[in-house]
């Protein structure tokens, strides 16, 4: 049998090992890291894991595994995305790049995040158009008209709005090494750094990475602590109901919020009119004591079906697990750090690797079980 990855890295875990080898130590902790004691990070990926999936393998009419999944008009290649993660080009240099070209390549979704080291003209180029955009609620109206402005231009077609970071979760590694807001170069990072020597020669290659959708609006001589105030006063603020309004009316285009983990919230999703939204936690970064994004999802999706799309991130980490979250009702899902440790340990390859791996371990649970698309995969769960 021939493996269209490095067999080298057949498992997460061999990745995770390879990308802490070679991400600093600040980088690898803030990516790694959930919030206050990582318990809901962990409760995400174990909760999931308890849903069980029943095989039948005497059916005389099983043609094959067909993974493609339509989604607000869009035929993607498998079900599951790319999660908007900030900061992607300090755990790896062009982090950002690597993966939309390889969700490009491979029909998946990207999101990319406002807060990440690529503009949003760069990726759309890269996607012809196809990724999606993650948009940070700015403080101020003209900015965020001006980033919407810049989205239509360049030919997204799906906006989704983060409602999770009311504030920032407690993360004290975060804290400690320098990386919460206002960030610090502090001695310890710039010797992580140079403990890493391929990661620095990328940084060379690559240039020192910076918040490149939001340049436009920064001062060029900002230095990491006046940056670190501008992006604190930039986002600061909660998402309401007269700021979704706002956007609604603005965006032409499929709008999605992420971020939803309560009922009250769904329902609220519904009557404000997106046409998604992600069940998420943020991969346990905000809240600590939330629930598992499947225990919400198994919760609502029956209530919600049919009214809005419905998607799960957070603690899904391979084909198995889409799977998992496939048969308790999302329709679709996203991961966010599988797909970083991935780069973190491959680089440029890291993107294609992971996505061949993935859409490999998914098609070997449906063809398992036995079901022909990933919308069936609802019928062969363990009540
Ligand atoms: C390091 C890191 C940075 C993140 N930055 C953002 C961000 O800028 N915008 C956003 O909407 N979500 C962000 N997220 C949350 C992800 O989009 C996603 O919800 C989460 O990673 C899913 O959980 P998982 O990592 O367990 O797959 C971030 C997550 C991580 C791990």
């Amino acid at each position: 049998m021939s493996f269209p990855f490095d067999t080298n890295y057949a498992s997460l875990e061999l990745l995770i090992e390879k990308a802490k080898k070679r991400m600093p130590r600040f980088a690898f902790e803030y990516l790694d890291g959930g919030c206050n004691e990582n318990i809901n990070r962990d409760r995400n990926t174990s909760e999931l894991r308890d849903v069980l999936l029943r095989p039948r393998y005497l059916n005389n009419n099983y043609a094959e595994a067909n993974m493609e999944t339509e989604l607000f008009g869009v035929k993607y290649s498998a079900p599951f995305g790319i999660s908007p993660v900030g900061l992607q080009g300090l755990m790896w240099p062009n982090a950002p790049e690597i993966l939309a070209k390889a969700a490009f390549k491979h029909n998946i979704p990207f999101i990319l995040s406002t807060v990440t080291t690529s503009s949003l003209e760069r990726i759309a180029e890269l996607t012809e158009g196809k990724a999606w955009y993650q948009l940070y609620h700015p403080r101020e109206e003209w900015l965020r008209d001006d980033i919407l402005d810049r989205c239509e231009a360049s030919g997204y077609d799906v906006l989704c709005v983060l409602s999770d970071v009311p504030t920032f979760g407690y993360r004290a590694k975060e804290i400690r090494n320098g990386l919460a807001m206002p960030p610090q170069l502090n001695f310890r990072n710039v010797s992580q750094a140079l403990a890493r020597p391929e990661w620095c020669l990328e940084i060379l290659k690559h240039g020192v990475p910076s918040f490149k959708t939001m340049e436009k609006y920064m001062d060029k001589n900002m230095n990491v602590k006046q940056l670190g105030q501008f992006m604190n006063s930039t986002f600061s603020g909660r998402l309401n109901s007269d700021r979704i309004k706002a956007i609604r009316d603005k965006w032409k285009g499929k709008l999605v919020i992420k971020g939803v983990a309560s009922d009250e919230d769904a329902a609220e999703a519904v009557r404000l009119g997106f046409d998604g939204m992600i069940i998420s936690n943020h991969g346990g970064r905000q809240l600590d004591a939330g629930e598992s994004t499947i225990a919400v999802i198994k919760e609502i999706s029956e209530k919600y079906k049919g009214q809005i799309k419905i998607m799960m991130d957070s603690g899904i980490r391979t084909g198995p697990d889409v799977a998992r979250a496939l048969s308790c009702g999302a329709e679709f899902t996203f991961m966010g750090r599988t797909f970083m440790y991935a780069v973190g340990a491959l680089g440029d390859k890291g993107g294609d690797h992971i996505i061949e791996m993935l859409k490999m371990q998914f098609r070997q649970v449906m063809e398992q079980v036995c079901c022909d698309t990933p919308e069936e995969l609802q019928n062969f769960r363990v009540k």
